[in-house]
């Protein structure tokens, strides 16, 4: 498949991402501390970098995990289902548990990992999302701590790719193609 020619323009700039994570991680903090071991659980593949981040920041007992899902469905049904491509390593029943996700756009990943999440019975569950696309929303969710609010742009860069390019750029970058008036 040829792929479209596009450039990306820069959204938000590394140094505004680290001043915003440790931000964040004050906040985490605020809430877990005195946890004995928080499990960390980051959603394959866009979120490897900010929970890189975010748990460098976080003085906290950390266990990190990864979880791989993929929503699929009609796009013209507002419920998808979320297939299991890789998960938890660890135990999470009576742990505190924090979901990291790189981006919420229609809503539907983080919604269906959540209740996937919550049936293991958690002691607290908590979600942080770096990006929100509240106006691209199709189920109602709101992520716990969202680093930036951005407009309906696809976004690349900092762990979020575009057909698996451009998760290495250290910002957050908007695509535009080139062969758009
Ligand atoms: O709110 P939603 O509309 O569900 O979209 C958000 C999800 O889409 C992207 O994942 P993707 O399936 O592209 O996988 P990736 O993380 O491996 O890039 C992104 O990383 C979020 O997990
Ligand atoms: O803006 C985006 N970029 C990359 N992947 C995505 N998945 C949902 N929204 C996006």
């Amino acid at each position: 498949m040829t792929q479209r020619p596009y450039t990306i323009d820069t959204l938000i700039s590394a140094k505004r991402i680290a001043a915003r994570v440790e931000q964040l991680a004050e906040e985490i903090h605020d809430e877990f501390e005195g946890t004995d071991k928080l499990v960390v659980v980051g959603l394959l593949r866009g979120s490897f970098v900010f929970i890189a981040d975010v748990v460098r920041e976080l003085d906290l007992p950390v266990e990190v995990d990864f979880l791989e899902a993929s929503s699929y469905g009609n796009a013209m049904e507002s419920s998808r289902e979320v297939r299991i491509l890789k998960d938890l390593r660890g135990e999470i029943a009576g742990r505190d548990v924090l979901v990291v996700e790189d981006i919420v756009d229609t809503g539907h990943t983080l919604t269906q990992v959540v209740k996937l999440l919550q049936a293991k019975d958690p002691k607290k569950l908590r979600t942080i999302a770096l990006l929100d696309k509240p106006s691209r929303r199709e189920v109602d969710i709101k992520a716990d701590w969202t680093g930036f609010e951005i407009p309906d742009e696809f976004v690349v860069g900092y762990g979020i790719d575009f057909a698996q390019r451009n998760r290495n750029l250290p910002y957050i970058g908007s695509v535009r193609f080139l062969d758009e008036t």
